[in-house]
């Protein structure tokens, strides 16, 4: 059992988790490569697979469900590449089923036997996995009441996506005994013991391009007073420099406004103005349309924004490392491209060089942490979760966590 503030949430060791079907969410929602349609980092992959492995170890069979990207977004793309990757990670074939709730997918789980794993094709190809609604409304639709029947427990493992509360993260449990997955129990109780609420000075550094959730994520960390200092980069940065009145020229703001980001401008300013501690870069790295990359600050920008300048990264630093806790999340510049990823790589170098506790969390940040360095597991977590992993640690409670507690307390009579 984990516990989650007052939440008691069943793990695999409190439910019966052998010799059974078992219809596992996982979240391996990854970056992908907008010119080539490949997936950039398996990190969330190879994550999952000990939670598939440690299934199979106990008999059962597995049916995967998750999701890749947002309709209408480049990176939403199919599972395929995915059990491909799996299927290595695991060390077993993971078939993957071009369906999700049609006759194909049907048959087949049917069918399912010991020790097979199938994926199933991106989740939010079914529309209702898009609306977020609570538990028994979920439970309700065409996506649970299909799958529901073909199986004996319910797993999440989706610690990344715990924040949705969406049909195949909070509608399965109340239908079928549930269990959180190994990694969702590793990722809750690692953050319990690293992150302290005494501990201070606390750093967020927030990049990336998820502003609109990231915006909410502030609101979250400055209501409950969880962080002594925000630095932004990336997209957010662009939009907290705005809110404070800096004019980032037209080029950049042409890219707000057709991500439709400028509407949150007066959100960003009042947090600024609750004196929320937001801390925006004093210079850019910037790319002209002639192609010419230039150094230049916040207040002169001529260039589309690509990435934080050297200024910034030294001023950022110099906060990280006098830092007791540093959580970061969301690059800070255009990092698919490789001339753009020295922020963000300088900051990330930054933290491990500090004596403070490193929580790294988000798919395209932890893709930029050096493969084969030396983590001390004591020191560092790299978390699977972006939003879940900071809204976590705001101290809001994740819908996916209660839908699992709800599930034990009317499956099991206990609290
Ligand atoms: N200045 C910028 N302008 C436009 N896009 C940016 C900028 N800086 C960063 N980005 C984009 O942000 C994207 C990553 O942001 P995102 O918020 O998804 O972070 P993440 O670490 O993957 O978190 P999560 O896993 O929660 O999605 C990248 O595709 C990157 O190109
Ligand atoms: O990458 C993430 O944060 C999770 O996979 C959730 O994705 P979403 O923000 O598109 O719901």
């Amino acid at each position: 059992m984990i516990k989650v503030s007052d939440l008691n949430i069943p793990t695999l060791d409190d439910v019966n988790a052998s010799d059974k079907k078992v219809l596992l969410r996982i979240d391996i929602n990854s970056p992908v490569d907008k010119k080539t349609g490949k997936l950039l980092d398996d990190s969330r992959i190879k994550a999952h697979a000990y939670t598939v492995r440690n299934l199979l170890e106990r008999g059962n069979s597995i049916v995967i469900l998750s999701h890749q990207g947002r309709p209408g977004d480049d990176d939403f793309i199919s599972l395929q590449q995915h059990a491909e990757l799996l299927s290595k990670y695991v060390g077993t074939n993971v078939e993957f089923i071009e369906d999700i709730i049609g006759p194909y997918a049907i048959e087949k789980i049917k069918k399912i036997s010991r020790g097979e794993v199938y994926l199933l094709e991106n989740v939010r190809l079914v529309s209702e996995e898009l609306i977020e609604a609570p538990p028994v409304q979920q439970s309700k639709t065409f996506l649970v009441k299909k799958l529901s029947p073909y199986f004996d427990i319910y797993v999440n493992d989706a610690f990344a996506a715990a924040h949705r509360s969406q049909p195949s993260l909070v509608g399965f449990p109340l239908m079928l005994p549930s269990a959180a997955g190994k990694i969702m129990e590793k990722e809750v109780s690692a953050l319990a013991k690293i992150f302290n609420p005494e501990d201070s000075p606390k750093i967020f550094v927030l990049g990336g391009g998820k502003v609109s959730d990231t915006l909410k994520i502030i609101e979250h960390l400055a209501k409950n007073r969880v962080s002594d200092r925000i630095l932004t980069g990336g997209l957010v940065a662009e939009l907290f420099a705005v809110a404070k009145g800096i004019n980032l020229g037209k080029a950049n703001m042409q890219v707000l406004e057709s991500k439709g980001l400028l509407s949150l401008v007066p959100r960003a300013r009042k947090l600024l103005l609750s004196g929320a501690p937001i801390e925006i870069p004093v210079d850019f790295l910037t790319e002209k349309q002639s192609g010419e990359i230039a150094e230049e600050p916040a207040n002169s920008v001529n260039g589309v924004i690509k990435d934080i300048g050297t200024t910034t990264i030294e001023i950022y630093s110099s906060f990280i490392k006098e830092a007791k806790v540093i959580t970061l999340r969301g690059p800070m510049g255009i990092i698919e491209d490789e001339r753009f990823r020295n922020g963000t790589k300088s900051l990330l170098k930054s933290a491990f060089e500090s004596p403070g506790y490193v929580i790294i969390g988000g798919g395209h940040m932890i893709s930029m942490v050096e493969k084969g360095i030396e983590i001390n597991e004591n020191k560092v977590h790299i978390s699977t979760g972006g939003g879940a992993l900071l809204l976590f640690l705001a101290g809001d409670k994740l819908p996916a966590l209660e839908a699992l507690h709800l599930s034990w307390v009317s499956k099991s009579g206990k609290s």
